[in-house]
C-alpha cells in the first residue's frame, strides 16, 4: 500500500487508487513542495559551491534596511540578495549552470558563513552549448537563459576567424539567442569588410576602439541578458569593465612564459548592468575566452530555424533537401532565380551549414 504523506488528509481519488500502476514514488512524502521556495538566479560557481542572486521587493520607506530617499535615482524597487548555495543531494548528477533559475531551501538570508540549498532547477528558456571539439560526444551547456549573445571579434592582434565566428552564431541559432557580432580594435583594422560579410545575415554589427561611445551597445544590451563570447586576446574584459565599472575583469596580455593568460576564471559569470534613469536592467554573462567552438549537437534543421524567411521557401524542396549548393531542384536556388531571396542571404545560410560538416 501507498504511504501517506504525513498530515496531508485522504483526497478524493485516494480511494480509487489501489487498482492503479504505482507511481514509482509517492508524491507527497518524498517530494516536498518547493513552491514557495525562493527563486534566485545562478551568477558564478566555484568548486560545488553557487553563487545565486535572489531578487526580492525592497523593504518599504520607513522600515528597517529601507533605502535612504537621497538614493532613489536609478534604484530598482527590489534589492538583490546574495547567497552561497550547494546543489540538494536529490537533484543527483543533474548539472546546474550559470544563468540558470533556481529554488533554495534551507538558509537563504546570504549572511555571512550561511549555506543554502539548490532544491530545484526551473526550466530553461535557452541553452547555449558547445563541444570541446566536433568529434567531442559530450556536450557541455555553458549558459542558461541569455536571450543575447555578443560575438567580441577583434580585427587584428589576434586577426579575425571567420570561421570561429559563424561556428558561434551558428551555436546561438540553434540555441534559439539573437547573436551579435562587436568588433574591437577598429583603431588598428578596418571593420568594414567583416562588416559587409555578416549583414546579409541580419546581424547587427558594431566596431569599437578605445574611447568608443559605448551607448548603442548599452542600448542593445538593456532588458536583455547577453552572453560575451571570444577568444582570449580580443578585448573582451576591456569591454566588460568598460560597460560596468568595477566588474574587474582581468585585463591584459598573454604571459609569455607560461603562455597562458592571467584570467583564471573557467566558469562564466553573471554581471549586472549599472542602473541607469532611461534603460531597462540588464545582465551581461562573461564567459572564459575559447579556442574552439565545436558543433556536433547542431542539426540542420535548427540552423534553417533561425532562418525563417528561407524556411518558408524550403517547403517546396524535393523531400530529404539537403538545401547545400548544388542539393538538385533546392527551392531556396528557384528562389534566388526569381529574384524573391537575396543571392548573399543564401550564401550566408549555406556558410552557416558548412560549419557543422
Ligand atoms: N588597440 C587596441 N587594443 C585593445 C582594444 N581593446 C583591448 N585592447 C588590448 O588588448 C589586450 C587584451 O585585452 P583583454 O580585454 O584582456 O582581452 P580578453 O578578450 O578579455 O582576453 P582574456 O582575458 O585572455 O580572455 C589588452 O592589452 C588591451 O589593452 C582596442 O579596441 N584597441
Ligand atoms: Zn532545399
Amino acid at each position: 500500500m501507498r504511504a501517506r504523506g504525513v498530515g496531508t488528509g485522504v483526497r478524493d481519488d485516494e480511494h480509487a487508487g489501489f487498482d492503479r500502476p504505482r507511481r514509482t514514488r509517492p508524491r507527497t512524502k518524498d517530494r516536498p513542495d518547493y513552491s514557495d521556495a525562493p527563486v534566485g538566479m545562478v551568477v558564478t560557481i566555484d568548486r560545488g559551491r553557487y553563487r545565486v542572486i535572489v531578487e526580492e521587493e525592497a523593504p518599504a520607506a520607513g522600515t528597517k534596511g529601507a533605502r535612504p530617499a537621497a538614493k532613489k535615482k536609478a534604484a530598482r524597487d527590489t534589492e538583490l540578495r546574495h547567497v552561497t548555495a550547494a546543489k540538494a543531494r536529490q537533484l543527483g548528477r543533474m548539472g546546474v549552470i550559470v544563468g540558470d533559475r533556481v529554488r533554495l531551501d534551507g538558509d537563504v538570508t546570504g549572511e555571512e558563513g550561511t549555506l543554502a540549498r539548490i532544491v530545484e532547477v526551473l526550466e530553461r528558456r535557452t541553452v547555449l552549448r558547445r563541444t570541446a571539439d566536433d568529434d567531442d560526444p559530450y556536450e557541455r551547456a555553458i549558459v542558461a537563459n541569455a536571450d543575447q549573445l555578443v560575438i567580441v571579434t577583434a580585427l587584428a592582434d589576434p586577426p579575425p576567424r571567420v570561421g570561429m565566428i559563424d561556428r558561434i552564431m551558428v551555436a546561438a541559432f540553434d540555441a534559439g539567442i539573437e547573436p551579435m557580432l562587436l568588433l574591437t580594435k577598429a583603431d588598428l583594422a578596418s571593420p568594414d569588410a567583416l562588416s559587409a560579410a555578416y549583414t546579409p545575415l541580419g546581424v547587427p554589427v558594431l566596431a569599437t576602439q578605445p574611447g568608443s561611445d559605448l551607448d548603442e551597445l548599452r542600448a542593445w544590451l538593456a532588458g536583455h541578458r547577453t552572453v560575451f563570447v571570444g577568444h582570449s586576446g580580443v578585448g573582451k574584459s576591456t569591454l566588460v569593465n568598460a560597460l560596468i565599472p568595477g566588474a574587474g575583469r582581468t585585463t591584459g596580455v598573454v604571459n609569455d612564459v607560461t603562455g597562458r593568460g592571467r584570467q583564471t576564471s573557467t566558469s562564466a559569470v553573471v554581471l549586472e548592468l549599472p542602473l541607469s534613469d532611461d534603460l531597462p536592467t540588464g545582465w551581461v554573462i562573461d564567459t572564459p575566452g575559447v579556442r574552439s567552438f565545436g558543433l556536433s549537437h547542431v542539426t540542420r534543421e535548427s540552423i534553417l530555424s533561425a532562418f525563417a524567411d528561407l524556411e518558408a521557401f524550403t517547403a517546396d524542396c524535393p523531400r530529404g533537401c539537403t538545401h547545400e549548393t548544388g542539393a538538385p531542384e533546392c527551392a531556396l536556388d528557384l528562389a534566388v532565380e526569381r529574384g524573391e531571396l537575396a543571392p548573399a542571404r543564401l550564401e550566408s545560410f549555406r556558410r552557416m551549414l558548412g560549419t557543422n560538416q
